[in-house]
């Protein structure tokens, strides 16, 4: 039976085929390397304290329609003014509602480094975000085969971009660790049912090299979780829905940076 991550792949590869007709690749390549160079996002998640990436998520397969965004870069600069290290901007159309226009905007609107989060399974997508102003792009190991992360996250760094390589249990950790990654997102939300074990980052940091950016993906619903996930080894948290739900999206990206700093 066809998992949630089987029929969102399958959406993508239906856009991307649109996508290539309209920007060839050799264009969508020139682009790429025209655009301004990237920021080391790396480095920035490698500072002390806890790193949040905070994200522009309008809806999600889980929970359907979160937020109505009208103004993601207006969200953005909040994020950054909040003290956000990256902001996540989701691009995938279908199901999260999102687009490269979102990361247009967002990419204009503060200097911090954007995270391109979408299902990335052809290295079209790698130079369609850096051509759009993206430092990171997202690998889901469980979306791709071997050799295509192996390759994919070279051309990320080619790109001088940083590879989040995500990964949901102990197989697609030694995978992420044997490919080379050195910055591991352990995504709480089980892509088969959707819901979200808050030990999964407890139970998989222990089996990510301390060379790595460890960051926690998902399920975090407020200050006492950041600081949860920081005494557990997280350098960075990426938050969503309790962003996107919150009146008052700066100070809340405050108070989870703060407790991440007093764990
Ligand atoms: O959010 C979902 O429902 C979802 C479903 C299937 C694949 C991916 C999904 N989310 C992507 C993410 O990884 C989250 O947007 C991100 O970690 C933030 O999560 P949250 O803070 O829980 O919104």
């Amino acid at each position: 039976m066809a998992t949630v991550l089987d029929e969102i792949v399958a959406g993508v590869r239906e856009d991307l085929a649109d996508a290539v007709a309209a920007t060839p690749l050799p264009e969508v390549q020139r682009l790429a390397r025209a655009a301004a160079p990237p920021l080391d996002a790396e480095a920035a998640l490698r500072r002390p304290g806890l790193s949040l990436i905070a994200e522009v998520k309008r809806s999600s397969p889980s929970k359907g329609a979160l937020a109505a965004i009208a103004d993601p870069a207006a969200l953005a600069a909040d994020y950054e003014a909040g003290g956000a290290t990256a902001v996540s901007v989701l691009t995938e159309r279908r199901r999260f509602g999102g687009s490269l226009d979102d990361l247009d905007a967002v990419r204009r609107a503060v200097g911090i480094p954007v995270l391109r989060k979408d299902f990335m399974v052809e290295d079209y997508q790698l130079f369609e975000a850096r051509a759009h102003g993206a430092d990171i792009i997202l690998l889901i190991v469980a979306a791709l085969e071997q050799d295509d992360l192996v390759r994919m996250q070279a051309l990320a760094r080619d790109l001088g971009m940083t590879a989040l390589v995500e990964v949901h249990d102990e197989a697609e950790t030694a995978r992420a660790v044997d490919a080379g990654a050195s910055v591991i997102g352990v995504n709480a939300r089980n892509l088969k049912t959707l819901a979200v074990d808050p030990d999964t980052f407890g139970s998989l940091a222990p089996f990510v090299p301390d060379s790595c950016v460890k960051v926690a993906e998902s399920g975090v619903s407020g200050p006492a979780d950041a600081a949860r996930y920081a005494g557990e080894g997280a350098d960075a948290v990426l938050v969503g829905e309790a962003l996107v739900r919150g009146a008052e999206p700066r100070r809340a990206a405050h108070d989870l940076i703060a407790a991440g700093a007093q764990s």
